[in-house]
């Protein structure tokens, strides 16, 4: 398989941006779905940042002048790259706080946009911080929880359910939903709809206005690789941004900030997400991501991950390596990721690891393996494979050393 692989990344037309990231020797790494890896760029624009914009051009440099375009508008700057990626115009998407953040502020606008109706209805088994935030407003008294079996969704609107908020790509099984289908499902109920693209965005192309979707957020560090904790993007409908309405009025989200008015005025549209200060070196690395992703092109991206995601499964049966895919067999059901499901997943995980091949462990019998195609080779696949054939052939994950529990996994 492994010349295969190589006659494959000949051909491959991306096979060049590999290098456009840093990548240690020695290291085949399948967890660009939960921290992308370094765009080499970022290195340079961050330092650029912080000895020219932040150390001579002090605050000076929220205002474009000759040392740099201006920090200030950076949140919508960015946005407006996301935009195409996901079937938004530029005028639709923010880069604002985290994932969490944004989606306390879309519910809560959205609870407020549908009033005698508080029922959230999302999935069981969604990415926790999607339910905690709705259990947080729950507590308040301002939402109800209700969750469904992904088969169960479309049946579970009624006259209460105020908003469906999914996450459209699941982050253990990667599992997609149809999202055509569920948010015309929602909008037959009087409903409206939240999308989590964080497992989407920057991986594979969605066309949210084509959908009809009304909010939408998504995550920067893991396909847009815009580093560790960058921030997130949100989207919000055209439509909705005369009477959206949301919580975490900031002062950076007033219509005119530097008025310093007691009264608080929302910006138009989607600049009324942001809350408090842009975190600036976050951004400028993320901004570098974006760059690079957009560069290369999510379609041209969606194709490779198809193409590899069968091939490493292609590698396994020719090794004969039986092991449960809970992930969808079928490659235009499922996101940028395969899972399989095995007792010892964690020291598998962990073994694999210390080989230099870095996947991750989702709680309780996961083994996740994230296939960002930006940088990732056919034979990474094929030798990710043989590392994984001899890790289960030779009982090495029996180890003890790899069956003691990280705190991050
Ligand atoms: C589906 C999903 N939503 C949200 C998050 C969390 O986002 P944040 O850490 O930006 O709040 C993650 C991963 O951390 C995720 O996988
Ligand atoms: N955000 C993370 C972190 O701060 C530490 C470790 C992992 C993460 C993740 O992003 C987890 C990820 N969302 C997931 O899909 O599992």
């Amino acid at each position: 398989m492994l010349d295969r692989a190589r006659e494959l990344d000949g051909a491959d037309p991306l096979d060049g941006f590999r290098d456009r990231f840093t990548l240690p020797d020695g290291v085949i790494y399948l967890d660009g779905n939960s921290l992308g890896a370094l765009p080499k760029a970022a290195v340079e624009r961050v330092h650029q940042v912080v000895t020219g914009e932040w150390g001579e051009g002090l605050i000076r440099s929220w205002n474009a002048s000759d040392l740099g375009v201006g920090w200030i508008n950076l949140p919508q700057r960015i946005g407006a790259k996301i935009a195409p990626m996901i079937g938004a115009r530029a005028s639709e998407v923010i880069v604002a706080d985290s994932v969490s953040a944004n989606l306390f502020k879309l519910i809560s606008a959205a609870l407020t946009m549908r009033p005698g109706r508080k029922v959230i209805l999302s999935e069981l088994g969604n990415f926790p911080t999607d339910l905690y935030m709705i259990q947080g407003l729950q507590e308040q008294g301002l939402a109800e929880q209700r969750l469904a079996a992904r088969e169960q969704i479309a049946d579970a609107f009624d006259d209460d359910v105020a908003l469906l908020l999914l996450t459209h790509v699941h982050y253990k099984s990667g599992a997609m939903h149809d999202m055509a289908a569920l948010t015309n499902a929602a909008h037959e109920a009087g409903a409206l709809v939240l999308w989590d693209l964080s497992h989407t965005g920057g991986a594979m192309p969605v066309d949210l206005n084509a959908v009809g979707a009304d909010f939408a957020v998504g995550c920067g560090y893991k396909y847009l690789c815009g580093g560790p904790g960058a921030p997130a993007y949100a989207f919000v409908a055209g439509r909705h941004h005369e009477t959206l309405c949301q919580p975490l009025s900031g002062w950076m989200g007033h219509a005119r900030p530097f008025a310093f008015d007691d009264a608080y005025i929302p910006a138009p549209g989607v600049d009324r997400l942001l809350c408090g200060t842009p975190q600036v070196l976050s951004m400028s690395a993320l901004e570098v991501g974006v760059d690079l992703i957009a560069e290369i092109g999510v379609d041209r991206l969606y194709t490779k991950s198809q193409a590899l995601s069968e091939f490493f499964l292609e590698c396994l049966s020719d090794r004969d390596i039986a092991l449960e895919l809970v992930s969808p067999s079928d490659s235009i059901r499922r996101g940028s990721q395969l899972s399989f499901r095995h007792e010892n997943a964690y020291a598998i995980c962990q073994a694999l690891i210390a080989r230099g091949v870095i996947g991750d462990f989702r709680d309780p019998d996961i083994l996740r393996l994230g296939f960002a195609p930006a940088y990732l080779r056919f034979e990474d696949m094929a030798e990710a494979v043989r590392h994984l054939a001899e890790v289960l052939q030779t009982g090495e994950w029996q180890r003890d050393e790899f069956n003691q529990r990280a705190a991050v996994t």
